[in-house]
């Protein structure tokens, strides 16, 4: 029985035994709606235009209904173009205004309302007409409204056509079209997941990051790359360094100077006067996009590159030394190089340096920054931490994310649960506790909480913003799982040995459905029902590997949407959808070759299982919790008709 207090307040919701009924006749008709398409991406690394396009195309959904609303009636050349109205509208449009006469282009706009109708009638079918009505834009809404349910009544036919030839003859109809093409990507996508690395790499983090802000429903895996900008923002200056270092070293600079404000002036200042005659080679940038606003000359953002990433390291080491914890003296490289002979030595051996030019390092006492760098890296934290943008990023991620998350039996987190050699959760000591599996996972959540809103200054909220640089590249990082990153001796060692980053022993683990089923279990999850949707690691189906693991209880979706990782994969990545009927996951060609040749952009559709019987609203988290919504209501009920409690007749 439900708690009379709460009751109460109810009450003041629903005040009469009929409005309570009408409520709890409501709620019991939207679970037997199928349950709304579910759609999963990870490993974004800034790509914006990949992104923003595989969003609105919602990998062929969209396509799909076209195809089944129009393959008969309309020809393959119009069925794609309306694809591309749907997913771009406004250059479809500015296409068709360029190439057509007023009537002619006044006639198509005429035909495509006429056509977007039908197709938003399909996507929309699964909500109730009030959830539709409030993604439909303000401007529209009593229209649209219409135009989706006219034509369904008897003699409104005229009517039906009497709107759709007023907005075109009113000259509104681009605008108009704009709005509801928004609408149908709006109603094709009902739930967003991210399973993290939005950042990094790729040029604009911060476009994906506002374009997810105006989502309505998403949730975020952190990722190993999201939380060293959360270290960044919180005013960690290894953090800072981190994705300075690997911005620069992928020409970001419009992301980080007119994205965010981050002024580099400063720093290309600083390491043109101290790198003036070295080259620094082993640190050209890539250059995977020409910059729009912000062009550097590569000569300069060599020098930039390397700087960074001597203060990098010098701010890595002294990390680590105020956190014996973490068990990674032997990752302190600075203090394992003789300067005089130029040589580094590691697990017992000894490697020559391919840059021995370290004019900023004090061989006496290597990490110690020199005093331009430390003024440069108050300069750079407080930028970072001044950032009104990135402020509104990172707090996003903090309301929007976490470690894991389950939703609707699935089990979704970027990089592993950290696992022994022979199959077990490994335990890890965190504060003085071993935890393990799950009870691990929530500490550090709660951490990286912790790291906002400890009191400033204090030991823990210091120790939680040193945690956020731990889980970017600690060995027991669920974010992260390998023994190290070999950032250092890729730069300075010849020898490629010295650059193997070893795994954690999960991904072999997970090979095995046994795993993959403690694993679900561990999180409270059936494995008869239930899957495990992972990133981090780009599958190189290229080289033979399979994104679905452990029996087909595990899919891995990194797949390459990173640029920088598409000769390894050999494609331009995953995404995978849940609707009603099934599970699938989508194979997309690379953005590059979408943008070229846009009518042949259809990825490769697997359908990785199928549900017995279609999902309702009911069957999900929702369902679950609209059933307990109405049993408070039946108990609602009881009360006003026992009297407990009285009703508010006017
Ligand atoms: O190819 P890059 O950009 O130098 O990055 C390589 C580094 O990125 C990492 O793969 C981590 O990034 P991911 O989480 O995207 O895999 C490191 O393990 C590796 O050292
Ligand atoms: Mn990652």
């Amino acid at each position: 029985m439900t708690d009379l207090h709460y009751l109460r307040l109810l009450s003041r919701s629903y005040p009469t035994a009929l409005s309570a009924s009408a409520e709890i006749i409501n709620l019991n008709a939207i679970c037997c709606l199928p349950k709304g398409t579910e759609y999963f991406f990870s490993d974004l690394h800034g790509e914006y235009d990949a992104f923003s396009y595989l969003l609105s195309s919602a990998s062929g959904i969209i396509r799909d209904k076209i195809e089944d609303l129009f393959s008969r009636s309309v020809s393959v050349k119009e069925r794609e173009e309306l694809a591309m109205l749907i997913y771009s509208p406004a250059d479809t449009l500015a296409r068709f205004r360029g190439d057509l006469d007023d009537e002619a282009y006044d006639n198509w706009c005429r035909i495509a309302i006429y056509r977007l109708v039908q197709v938003c009638k399909v996507v929309s079918s699964k909500y109730t007409r009030s959830k539709v009505r409030k993604k439909i834009p303000p401007n529209f809404s009593y229209v649209i409204d219409e135009l989706l349910h006219a034509d369904t009544e008897e003699n409104k036919e005229r009517y039906y056509e009497e709107i759709i030839c007023s907005i075109v003859t009113t000259g509104t109809s681009e605008a108009f079209i704009i709005q509801f093409c928004s609408l149908i990507r709006e109603c094709s996508v009902d739930m967003l997941h991210i399973l993290g690395d939005i950042f990094d790499r790729g040029p604009h983090a911060d476009r994906i990051l506002d374009e997810l802000r105006r989502f309505h429903d998403v949730d975020i895996q952190w990722g190993n790359h999201d939380i060293t900008w959360i270290g960044a923002y919180l005013g960690n200056q290894t953090c800072v360094a981190s994705v300075l270092r690997r911005g620069v070293s992928y020409n970001n600079f419009d992301q980080l100077e007119d994205g965010y404000g981050i002024n580099l002036r400063p720093l290309s200042m600083f390491a043109a006067e101290v790198y003036r005659d070295d080259p620094c080679e082993r640190f050209a940038p890539h250059i995977l996009d020409e910059n729009e606003f912000d062009p550097v000359d590569a000569a300069l953002a060599s020098k930039m590159h390397k700087a960074m990433f001597i203060m990098e390291m010098k701010l890595e080491g002294q990390l680590l030394r105020r956190h014996p914890e973490y068990g990674l003296e032997d990752r302190v490289l600075l203090s394992h190089i003789d300067f005089s002979a130029g040589t580094l030595e590691l697990d017992g051996r000894t490697y020559p340096l391919l840059d021995r030019s370290f004019p900023t390092v004090d061989p006496a006492d290597p990490l110690k920054l020199s005093e331009e760098e430390q003024e440069l890296m108050d300069r750079l934290t407080a930028s970072f931490q001044h950032s009104n943008l990135l402020g509104k990023h990172i707090r996003f991620l903090l309301s929007h994310g976490g470690m894991y998350k389950v939703v609707n039996g699935n089990l979704l987190y970027h990089g592993c649960i950290p696992m022994t050699a022979d199959g077990a959760f490994e335990s890890i000591s965190l504060d003085g506790k071993y935890l393990s599996g799950r009870a691990y996972l929530d500490a550090l959540d709660a951490k990286v909480r912790a790291a906002f809103y400890a009191p400033a200054g204090s030991m823990e909220r210091e120790s939680a913003v040193d945690l956020c640089w731990y889980l970017w590249m600690g060995p027991k990082s669920p974010l992260f799982g390998k023994s190290k990153i070999a950032a250092f001796e890729r730069y300075f060692i010849a020898e490629p040995e010295t650059h193997v980053e070893i795994y954690n022993p999960y991904y072999t683990q997970v090979q095995q459905r046994a795993v993959c089923e403690m694993i679900l279990r561990e999180f409270g999850l059936d494995p008869a029902h239930s899957h495990i949707v992972n990133g981090h690691v780009p599958v190189k189906e290229r080289e033979g590997e399979s994104p679905i693991r452990g029996d087909g209880l595990l899919f891995v979706i990194d797949g390459g949407i990173s640029k920088a990782y598409q000769r390894q994969t050999g494609f331009g990545g995953y995404t995978l959808i849940y609707n009603s009927h099934h599970l699938a996951l989508a194979q997309h060609k690379p953005y590059s070759q979408i943008k070229d040749n846009p009518r042949n952009s259809a990825p490769s559709v697997r359908i990785v299982e199928t549900v017995p019987k279609r999902v309702l609203v009911g069957d999900t988290d929702t369902g679950a919790k609209l059933r307990e919504q109405i049993s408070c209501l039946q108990d609602l009920l009881t009360a006003y008709r026992e009297g407990v409690i009285k009703e508010q007749n006017e």
